[in-house]
């Protein structure tokens, strides 16, 4: 299913290159509504005008993203692109969440739901997506193998990846909650499911 230029599906279980799409047959698309239930939310925004574009800014004021920087992900652009490519595919959590938005190319986002299933988020230029702290998930080139992303974060940027098992982080304890909506009184949900965007 197409839902405003975003488009994820369940994935199979073969072996295949990663960069492939791993669609089930016949296809499970993955909508919108149920990405946000794990805390996963989604802008479509004009990455032509991204330098200028008021929308974006709104979106960092609003959100608190202070920090920016553009990351291009190419064979001879990236130092140390097989290591890192290799290392952006470990199953792996972050303790903030992961903002990226697509400025040119495409690649895509695994994340886990919640009976721990792999979701494949196919990110085009234009999207904008946020990954809570504390989700399980993956990054891939796709068969393109071009993206240049910007990310953003809240504060000074903190790059560090815990490969699972990673349970022990209260963190991970914290998403797990929300997603069972057991968080108790006075306990801090991870950071989107605070402000989620208007709906697009
Ligand atoms: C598109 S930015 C590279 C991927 C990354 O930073 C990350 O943490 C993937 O999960
Ligand atoms: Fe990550």
């Amino acid at each position: 299913m197409t839902c405003m230029g975003l488009e994820a599906w369940y994935m199979n279980c073969s072996d295949e290159d990663q960069r492939k799409p791993h669609r089930l047959n016949p296809n499970r698309s993955v909508s919108l509504d149920e990405l946000r239930k794990l805390g996963v939310f989604y802008w479509k925004l004009n990455a032509d005008t991204y330098e200028t574009d008021p929308e974006l800014e709104k979106i960092r004021k609003e959100q608190g993203y202070s920090y920016m920087d553009i990351i291009t992900i190419e064979r001879d652009r990236l130092p140390n692109y097989e290591e890192k490519l290799k290392m952006f595919y470990e199953e792996h959590l972050h303790l903030d969440d992961e903002i990226r938005y697509i400025l040119d190319g495409q690649a895509y986002f695994d994340v886990r739901d919640k009976e721990d299933r792999w979701i494949r988020i196919a990110m085009k230029k234009g999207d904008l997506i946020t990954l809570p702290a504390g989700i399980y998930h993956r990054f891939t080139l796709d068969e393109t193998n071009f993206t240049k992303a910007m990310r953003l974060f809240v504060g000074e940027p903190v790059w560090k990846a815990y490969n699972r098992p990673a349970d022990d982080f209260d963190i991970r304890q914290k998403y797990v909650a929300s997603l069972q909506g057991s968080l108790k009184a006075g306990d801090s949900l991870p950071t989107n499911t605070l402000k989620p965007p208007p709906s697009v």
